[in-house]
This record gives C-alpha cells, sequence and structure tokens, in this order.
C-alpha cells in the first residue's frame, strides 16, 4: 500500500498483566472497524493513536508523520478527533454552542467540513437550539460526532459510541453513521465488538486477540477466513454485497442478487429494486447438503464448492470455507458430519442458507 494514501500504526507498549504489540497498515479512506473481545487492546490500541497512551512506535496518517523513534506530536497537536461512549457535550451551552466550540477554532482556510454539512449529515437541524440534558442518548451522540467532525479531523478515533445506548437509538443513529460513511473523505477507526454494527459499517477489518493482531484485511474477505480465530465463534458470519432485484407480494419476500446468484430474503417496504445492501450470513446457518433436495423448507439453495476444511474451536466442530460463485461463505458444521458427507476441497455441494440478516 502506498503510505502517502494510507495509515502505518506500530505501536508496544506494556502494563503490569498486558502487553500491546501491533502493527497496521490501514487504507486512508472508508472505515475500518476494530474487532476483538473485551479486554484484547482495541482501546489501548486508539489511545496510542492519539498520543494519549505513550508507546514506542510509528503512526503516518495519509503521509503526515504524528510519530517516529523519539518524535512524537503531543495529543493537541494530533488532527485527529476522538468519540467514544459519553462524549461528555457542555451542558450549559446548546447545540449550537456546543457545534461551534471546536469549529470556531479551525481557521476558515483549514475547515474540511463546513457547519451546515455536519448539521445535515446528522440531522440536527431541529435541535440546534436544545440544550443537551433535553436530548435522547441517541441524540447526544449525535452531536457529539458532529462537534468532532467540525475540527476538521485527519482522523476519526470512534470508541464504541454506541454501545451506551438502547437498541431503538442504536437503530436509529446506524443510518447517520452510514451516511458518514459514504460522505466522508477521512479515514475513521471504529472500535465495537458488535459483529451487526462492524457488518453494517466497515470496509476493513483488524480483529484483535490479547494485545495483538490475529487478522486484518478488507472486510468480505477477512471475516470468512477460516484461520481467523473468530470463524470459530457463536456468531461467526460473512458479508455479502447484494442488491434488491425483485419483490414476491404474495410470500412477502424480496429477490436479492450477488455475481449470478439469487437469495430470498424476507421482504422490507423500505427496499426497492436497485438498492444495494449488505447481508450477513452466520456461519451457523449455512448447511452443506450433497444434492439439491427439493423436500425441505430452506428455500436458499446455491450451487458452491468446498475450498478449505478445518477443525473448529470446540472438540467435535469443524468451520468449512466455501465459494458460491465468486462469493465465500463460512459454515460450522460437527466434525461428524464433514466425515458422514466425505467433504474435501474442491468438492461441488449444495449450501442451505437457513436465514439472512439485512445489515445495510
Ligand atoms: N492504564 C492501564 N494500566 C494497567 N492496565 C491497563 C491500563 N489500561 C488498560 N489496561 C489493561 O489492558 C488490557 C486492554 O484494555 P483495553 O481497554 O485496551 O481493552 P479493550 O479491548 O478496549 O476492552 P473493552 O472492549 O472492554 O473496552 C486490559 O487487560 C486492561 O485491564
Amino acid at each position: 500500500m502506498n503510505t502517502a494514501m494510507g495509515i502505518e500504526a506500530r505501536f508496544q507498549c506494556r502494563f503490569e498483566d498486558f502487553a500491546l504489540d501491533v502493527t497496521l497498515t490501514l487504507p486512508g479512506t472508508g472505515v475500518t472497524a476494530l474487532f476483538g473481545h473485551s479486554g484484547c487492546g482495541k482501546t489501548t490500541l486508539l489511545r496510542c493513536m492519539a498520543g494519549l497512551q505513550p508507546a514506542q512506535g510509528r503512526m503516518v496518517v495519509n503521509g503526515e508523520c504524528w510519530q517516529e523513534d523519539d518524535f512524537s506530536l503531543p495529543v493537541h497537536r494530533r488532527p485527529l478527533a476522538y468519540v467514544f461512549q459519553d462524549t461528555g457535550l457542555f451542558p450549559h451551552l446548546s447545540v449550537a454552542q456546543n457545534l461551534h466550540y471546536g469549529y470556531r477554532r479551525i481557521a476558515s482556510g483549514a475547515r474540511q467540513i463546513d457547519f451546515d454539512q455536519a448539521v445535515r449529515w446528522l440531522g440536527l437541524e431541529r435541535l440546534l437550539d436544545r440544550m443537551p440534558q433535553k436530548l435522547s442518548g441517541g441524540e447526544r451522540q449525535r452531536v457529539a460526532i458532529a462537534r468532532a467532525l467540525l475540527t476538521s479531523p485527519r482522523l476519526l478515533l470512534m470508541d464504541e459510541p454506541l454501545s451506551a445506548l438502547d437498541d431503538a437509538s442504536k437503530q436509529d443513529i446506524l443510518p447517520y453513521l452510514e451516511r458518514l460513511h459514504d460522505s466522508l473523505s477521512i479515514p475513521v477507526i471504529y472500535v465495537s465488538h458488535a459483529t451487526g454494527e462492524v457488518a453494517r459499517l466497515a470496509d476493513h477489518i483488524v480483529m484483535m486477540a490479547a494485545g495483538k493482531v490475529t487478522a486484518q484485511g478488507p472486510l468480505q474477505e477477512t471475516l470468512a477466513r477460516t484461520d481467523q480465530p473468530f470463524a470459530g465463534e457463536d456468531d461467526a458470519a460473512v458479508i455479502v454485497k447484494a442488491t434488491i432485484t425483485g419483490r414476491d407480494d404474495r410470500w412477502h419476500l424480496c429477490l436479492a442478487e450477488f455475481g449470478d446468484r439469487q437469495i430470498w430474503l424476507r421482504d422490507d417496504p423500505r427496499l426497492s429494486p436497485g438498492d444495494p445492501i449488505r447481508l450477513q450470513v452466520l456461519a451457523r446457518d449455512v448447511s452443506i447438503a450433497l444434492n439439491r433436495h427439493r423436500d425441505q423448507s430452506i428455500q436458499n439453495l446455491l450451487p458452491a464448492r468446498v475450498e478449505e476444511i478445518r477443525q473448529g474451536r470446540q472438540p467435535g466442530t469443524a468451520i468449512v470455507r466455501l465459494v458460491s460463485g465468486d462469493t465465500p461463505f463460512l459454515s460450522q458444521l460437527t466434525s461428524r458430519a464433514v466425515e458422514q458427507l466425505a467433504l474435501s476441497p474442491g468438492m461441488a455441494v449444495w449450501l442451505q442458507i437457513k436465514s439472512v440478516a439485512i445489515v445495510g
């Protein structure tokens, strides 16, 4: 990757019971999800990037060096914004005043996002005169994100920005984050352990465990790797990028196409033909058949080829990677099923997909 157009981050730091040792090369635009279990070091890594956590290493963002050898830009000189669970707004200032607070400090020639644009992106038009204590949790977080953007950062760090919100508020705010994803030209690093959020927002993913990177790369490809620890977990899933192509009103279903494959989904009135969507297919919802049985209830049967079979994390389990057209899938099976079907790499099979979630 051309470092002028990406992020290079290498950090080492140590606490009493924990050591972080990571090397990352990330794209210079789009959303990178930092994903991993609680305590694996995601926040520590963001703090290193922000210069809040002293660490040995190097940090270069789209050609600008923030840290190298003995040189380290202090926190307040790093042009980044940091949004976390509870990014406190100033309680005595209205929404508009909160937004102006950071905006005013940026010279007008250096502003990359203008006030009205941020207000529009985060849907704050009708909230500008309100005081923070009269906002819902989701609204407060939208204001916090707009305020962060108005400082014209060159990197946006988001540490579980939705984790303090209830499910309904999360669902309300996600479309705004998606819109940001489509409009922002700066890179965003988004920490989450919610697979749905990652599936919906990220282009790129970094998986971490015990202070180390276990896998990194484009989202779709990386999630479908059998050698990353997540593949063996209960919520392991792949992402399929598809387009809505039709609808069956009688059965309340809609049809999505990816490559030359088609898949039926539960109808959603917000979808129209031509809409691009992201589907999340859990590995535990994918089973394998040798023949195309029509006498079973699963609607989605796709021809596929077995690519790889690995032992799962639990004894007696296996993870199978398959490809249908060009799209990879994972299937979690019992080792017994693998043996009974005599599965082996290269074999032509049928994928049975029990359920699919639309995540974006
Ligand atoms: N200042 C500190 N001093 C000592 N140990 C620390 C310090 N900060 C973090 N740790 C430890 O480092 C490890 C990584 O913490 P970190 O907060 O980075 O994890 P995380 O992946 O962000 O977790 P979560 O998802 O729960 O927020 C944890 O074991 C934590 O207890």
